[in-house]
C-alpha cells in the first residue's frame, strides 16, 4: 500500500514551492559535448584475423579467442574486473548467440561473477551493437565503465543452418529475401548500382596493398593480442603456435591475380574471393566508460563517441546499409561529411566499398602512440579533434573521396579521436 500511495505520488502535478525533480537524462544517441558525461573509449585490443577453416585458429574455441582480448584490455589499463558494469558480447555463429560461450570466457579470464554479460547478434555489426548497448548503458546512467567485445568462429560455426522458419516466408518476398546468400548480396549491389569487377578488383587491390604495408611496418601490431593455440594438420599431427598476425593480407596481390580470378558466386557474377573478404575467425574488445568516470580513475582517452544509426534495408541489397546508416549517424551527430576525416569501412565485398566514381585514397595512419580500436568491436581513427565514422564486419579499412556525390559508405558509429 505505501509503495502503491508512493507511485502515485508521482502522478500527482507538483505544487508551485517543491523543487523540480531533474532526471538524468537518458540520452538520444550523442554524447553531452564537453561534459563529463560523455561516453569515451578508453582502450582496445583485437587477435590477429584467422583464415577459417585452414587458418590458426581453426581448432581454437571462441571463448578462448574472447577469454585472450578481455583479459589484455584490462591488463593494459590496470582495471580490476571487478570495476565493469558490464560486458556485452557481439556473436552470431554461436547457438543463442553466444551467451554461455560468453560466460565461460569471462571466468577464464578471471573476472568476478559478480560482474554481468550478455550477448547481442546484430549479423554482422553484433561486435559495434554490442559498443553501443555499453554506450547506452553509460549513458543511461546504469553503468561508469563497461567491456564491448566481439568474437565469432566461422571454423567451428558456419553460415548455413537458418533455423526453425516459417513455410510462409515464399510468399513474402522480403521475408523469402533474408535466405538470399551475402554473396549474392554483392553481386546485387553491383549490378543494381552499376560497380564493375574492373572497380571491384582496383579496390580489392588497394586494399590489400594498405594492408601488407600496415603489417609489414608493424602499425597493427600493437592492437593485436598474441594467442598460443594448438592447430592439427591433415595428418592428425598437433603443434602449439603463437598466432600475432592477419592471416587474410596478401601482400602479393596483383591487379593480373585479380583479373583472372573466377566469379565465387554465380557463374556471370563479379564477385570473387580477391575483392571479397575471407571468412575468419578472431576477436576484439573496447573498454568504455563516463568520461567523468575514467578521469577519476586516470585511465586514458582514446577517443569520444560522439554518434550512431542503425538502419534497415532491404535484405538482398544489404550492402548498401552504410551508405544510409552514415547520413542518420551524421545528422544525429549534427555533422557533415566533410567534418570527417577518415573512413573506416569494414565490409565483406568490394562492391559495397565503392560505387562509380570513387577515388580510393591512401591510408592515413595515426601516430605511434595510437591505439587504433579493434575493427571487430568498433572503428579506430587517428589522432586529433576530426571525426571518424567506422563499420562492421571483417574487410580492410578504406580511406574514401570525402565528396558526397561520389562516395558510398559504411554504418554506423562516429568517433572523435582525442589521443
Ligand atoms: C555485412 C557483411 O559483411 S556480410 C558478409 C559476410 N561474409 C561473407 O559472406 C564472406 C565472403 N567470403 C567467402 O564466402 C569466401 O571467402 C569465398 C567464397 C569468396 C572464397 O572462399 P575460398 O574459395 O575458400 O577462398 P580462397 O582463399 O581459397 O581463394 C580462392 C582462390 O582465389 C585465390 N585468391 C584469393 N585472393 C586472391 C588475391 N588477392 N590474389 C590472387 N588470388 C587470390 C586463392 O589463391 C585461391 O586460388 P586457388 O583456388 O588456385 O588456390
Amino acid at each position: 500500500m505505501e509503495r502503491l500511495k508512493v507511485i502515485s505520488g508521482h502522478l500527482l502535478p507538483r505544487g508551485p514551492s517543491e523543487p523540480l525533480r531533474v532526471l538524468r537524462s537518458c540520452g538520444s544517441g550523442s554524447s553531452v559535448p564537453g561534459t563529463g558525461e560523455e561516453v569515451v573509449v578508453v582502450h582496445g585490443r583485437r587477435t590477429a584475423i584467422g583464415k577459417a577453416k585452414r587458418g590458426s585458429f581453426k581448432d581454437t574455441t571462441p571463448d578462448e579467442l574472447l577469454s585472450a582480448v578481455m583479459s589484455a584490455v584490462l591488463a593494459d589499463v590496470g582495471l580490476p574486473a571487478a570495476r565493469l558494469g558490464d560486458v556485452c558480447v557481439g556473436n552470431v555463429l554461436q547457438p543463442g548467440a553466444g551467451a554461455l560461450m560468453a560466460r565461460v570466457a569471462h571466468f577464464l579470464s578471471g573476472f568476478p561473477e559478480t560482474v554481468p554479460v550478455y550477448t547481442v547478434n546484430r549479423q554482422c555489426s553484433s561486435g559495434l551493437q554490442a559498443l553501443l548497448n555499453i554506450a547506452g548503458a553509460i549513458r543511461s546512467g546504469s553503468i561508469e565503465l563497461g567491456l564491448a567485445c566481439g568474437v565469432e568462429s566461422m571454423s567451428l560455426r558456419s553460415i548455413g543452418n537458418p533455423g526453425d522458419l516459417s513455410s510462409r516466408l515464399v510468399e513474402n518476398d522480403k521475408a523469402r529475401d533474408c535466405l538470399v546468400p551475402m554473396g549474392i548480396t554483392s553481386e546485387n549491389v553491383a549490378e543494381r548500382f552499376g560497380v564493375s569487377r574492373e572497380k571491384q578488383d582496383a579496390f580489392a587491390l588497394s586494399s590489400q596493398l594498405k594492408a601488407a604495408q600496415a603489417q609489414n611496418s608493424g602499425r597493427f601490431d600493437q592492437e593485436i593480442v598474441p594467442v598460443t593455440v594448438s592447430v592439427t594438420d591433415e595428418s592428425g599431427r598437433e603443434r602449439r603456435l603463437q598466432v600475432r598476425k592477419d592471416e587474410g593480407i596478401r601482400a602479393g596481390t596483383t591487379l593480373d591475380g585479380l583479373s583472372g580470378l573466377r566469379p565465387a558466386f554465380k557463374p556471370d557474377g563479379s564477385t570473387t574471393a580477391g575483392n571479397s573478404s575471407q571468412v575468419s575467425d578472431g576477436a576484439a574488445a573496447v573498454l568504455l566508460g563516463r568520461r567523468s568516470a575514467v578521469e577519476v580513475l586516470g585511465l586514458p582517452v582514446l577517443a569520444v563517441l560522439r554518434g550512431s544509426a542503425v538502419v534497415g534495408v532491404p535484405p538482398d541489397l544489404m550492402g548498401i546499409g552504410p551508405a544510409v546508416a552514415i547520413p542518420a549517424a551524421l545528422r544525429q551527430a549534427g555533422l557533415s561529411l566533410d567534418d570527417i576525416d577518415v573512413f573506416e569501412i569494414n565490409e565483406a565485398f568490394a562492391s559495397q566499398g565503392v560505387r562509380r566514381g570513387v577515388h580510393v585514397h591512401r591510408y592515413r595512419h595515426g601516430s605511434r602512440r595510437r591505439l587504433r580500436v579493434p575493427r571487430a568491436a568498433a572503428g579506430g581513427g587517428r589522432p586529433g579533434r576530426r571525426q571518424n565514422l567506422s563499420g562492421s564486419g571483417d574487410a580492410a579499412e578504406e580511406v574514401l573521396d570525402e565528396n558526397p556525390e561520389e562516395t558510398s559508405l559504411t554504418d554506423n558509429c562516429l568517433f572523435s579521436c582525442e589521443s
